[in-house]
């Protein structure tokens, strides 16, 4: 394995040609499976709308950046030189190739190194979908919020999630702020069209103005290594940087496990309120030159927009959660920058290898529970080059735990009458219509009570109630709209609140029970379903953590060499790389060449015990310089 920099430069010309070879030799692209004008003009159908989306997006090299890229490291010797012994010109070497858009695949060229000289090897990644170079934000938007019909979902109480990853300099930023700005741009006219049909099932008044059925309400997190703080607050203060100075905001965990930073919650009205709000969010965020990146964004930018229905006041909010993540940084990204960048990068790539667990944990209870109740977008995002193939094997592998397979069919579930996600369509409208059986009894029992106490005060004695005959209380709706064929339990589970609350009034009928009444039952029932199922997840839970082997981390992350009885964890890895700085890859590349010679097994023996020496290396000197920090402490405080 050689220096990504340094073997790419010295052979470009070589990786260039097996490149072209390949590519004449490749069948064509495919594209995406419904053109962008058709996708545009057919809103997405009930089934639209995935649980997990991983979308890939490779930006066009910019500008003199191969140069940059192949030249700027001080140290790379071998560097070819022009005549006058300059830097000489480097023209792009592609390192990714989408090959597919929908269903997304692209290949990875990985340079490596034979006896016979430089090698590209062609790896092959899938995801929903992949944005080649060429994509402008506008189609990326469309067929990831728009096709998945995100919007619509937080309109229904539902969460929708994106989350930007990638390299610094691969192009989150520039991928998520103009998701945020069309975000502003379509959310008001969704809601009317939304507001509208609420209004019309609830017989109300068409012409209202649909837009006032939500309100919608903005935070703007902002997280930079271990300081959290609000990008809505104004400051006049600026640091060294020019980068305004904000007050660290409380992050509070609540009672039931949410985590609450104290954020402003601003409630904006129109699209151009939700824009302005944004636009000054963004001018808030901090951004610094590095090597990779001159507007490098050094934080986690989190924009939460939640939306309550005035209709259902009780029901779920909606959420939409934009996430542009800080870039992940290498050693080679990170060796020039001064103490606070390098904590920064230290702190960021600790953050996202931490909320990396989170997903993997996430994705896998929700593969054991087989129950996903929201749309998430892993939106990996990628550097053009051949030199950043160390960087894009990363960032894959971070994308990973979010493509873990939806829960596959397992054969009949057992029935339990605890556990809706059990039950059939028949046992699903047995307990609809007991429910509603029950709210119907209510009803008029209430109903010949009031009868009863008029009668008694005009002195008369009514009928006492006889018990209604089987099938023929009259329920007020009609259960096999609410449950149509084919329809179980676990599917009304995945619906929300208001969703249910606007099937059940379109399936009303008769006089039995006025529309608040529907309401009311409508939310009572789907609050005791959600009831159900989360005392049978819990339970169910309960009993995986008991019986869970523990993870081995060798199945996720890809190439780092992983031994069962010595493990490393990502974030060591990196920071024993840190530490050795370009000795890293020359300790490497010698033990590669020995290796070479003496025709060992590299990867399962020769890599594995070179980096196992290193990181026994790293950490006698982590344990050392613990050991001095003690004794200096204790001799200052003498
Ligand atoms: N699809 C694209 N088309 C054209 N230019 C792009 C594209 N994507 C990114 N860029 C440009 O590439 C540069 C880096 O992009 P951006 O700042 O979005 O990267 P980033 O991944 O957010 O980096 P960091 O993590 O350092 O903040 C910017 O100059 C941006 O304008």
């Amino acid at each position: 394995m050689a220096s990504s920099a340094t073997l790419t430069t010295t052979h470009l010309p070589t990786l260039r040609a097996i490149l072209d070879e390949w590519n004449q030799k490749r069948p064509a692209t495919k594209g995406f499976l419904v053109p962008l004008a058709e996708l545009q003009h057919s809103p997405p159908g009930e089934d639209a709308s995935k649980d997990v989306i991983v979308a890939f997006r490779t930006r066009p090299p910019l500008p003199d950046e191969a140069a940059d890229k192949f030249h700027a490291d001080a140290d790379a010797t071998d560097a070819p030189l022009d005549a006058d012994g300059q830097p000489a010109a480097v023209d792009f070497c592609a390192g990714i190739t989408v090959t597919s858009a929908e269903p997304g695949v692209f290949v990875a060229h990985v340079p490596g190194m034979k006896w016979s000289g430089p090698t590209l090897t062609h790896k092959s990644y899938e995801a929903d979908l992949a944005f080649g170079p060429d994509l402008e934000n506008e189609e990326v938007y469309q067929r990831t919020v728009v096709a998945n019909d995100m919007l619509s979902l937080a309109l229904s109480g539902g969460v929708g999630c994106i989350l930007a990853y990638g390299q610094t300099g691969s192009g989150k930023t520039y991928t998520m702020e103009s998701v945020e700005h069309r975000v502003a741009r379509d959310l008001f006219d969704q809601a009317r069209v939304v507001g509208k049909h609420l209004l019309l099932a609830q017989g109300g008044d068409p012409a209202a103005e649909a837009g006032d059925v939500f309100e919608f309400s903005v935070t703007f997190l902002e997280l930079l290594g271990k300081h959290a703080s609000d990008l809505l607050e104004s400051t006049e203060e600026v640091d060294a940087q020019g980068n305004p100075v904000r007050t660290d905001i409380p992050v509070r965990e609540d009672k039931v496990g949410n985590v609450r930073p104290n954020l402003i919650s601003s409630t904006v009205r129109s699209s151009e309120e939700l824009e302005e709000l944004i636009n000054k969010a963004l001018s808030h965020r901090r951004t610094t030159a590095t090597r990779r990146n001159a507007t490098s964004s050094r934080s986690h930018a989190m924009l939460t927009i939640t939306i309550k229905n005035t209709l259902l006041p009780y029901a779920d909010e909606g959420q939409l959660i934009l996430v542009d993540l800080a870039g992940s940084e290498r050693y080679e990204d990170s060796k020039h920058h001064d103490k606070q960048r390098m904590d920064e990068s230290r702190d960021n790539n600790k953050s996202l290898m931490n909320l990396k667990e989170c997903v993997r944990a996430k994705a896998r209870m929700a593969a054991e529970d087989g129950f996903i109740p929201s749309t998430r977008m892993c939106l990996s995002a990628f550097s053009p080059h051949s030199s950043d193939w160390y960087s894009r094997t990363n960032t894959l592998s971070y994308a990973a735990p979010f493509k873990t397979a939806p829960p596959k069919p397992r054969g009949p579930v057992p029935y339990d009458a605890h556990d809706p996600r059990t039950w059939d369509h028949d046992k699903t409208v047995e307990w609809l219509t007991t429910q509603f059986t029950k709210r119907a009894i209510k009803s008029r029992q209430a109903a010949w009570n009031v009868k009863s106490k008029h009668a008694a005060l005009a002195g008369k004695k009514i009928k006492p109630l006889a018990d209604p005959e089987p099938g023929q209380l009259d329920l007020g709706v009609d259960i096999s709209k609410i449950c149509p064929p084919g329809s179980t339990g676990k599917n009304l589970g995945m619906l929300y609140t208001p969703q249910f609350v606007q099937r059940c009034l379109e399936a009303q009928v008769g006089n039995a029970l006025t529309q608040d009444e529907v309401k009311g039952t409508a939310v009572d029932i789907i609050g005791n379903l959600f009831y159900l199922i989360l005392t049978a997840k819990t339970k169910k839970r309960n009993e995986i953590m008991k019986s869970r082997r523990k993870l081995v981390t060798a199945d996720v992350y890809g190439d780092a060499p992983r031994r069962l009885d010595r493990e490393y964890n990502d974030e060591e890895f990196l920071e024993a790389q840190i530490y050795y700085g370009t000795d890293w890859q020359k300790i490497i590349m010698a033990a590669h060449n020995k290796c070479k010679q003496e025709g060992k097994d590299w990867w399962n023996v020769v890599y594995a015990e070179t980096t196992d020496a290193m990181m026994a290396k790293f950490r006698a000197h982590k344990t050392a310089a613990e050991a001095q920090k003690v004794e200096a402490q204790a001799a200052e405080d003498e």
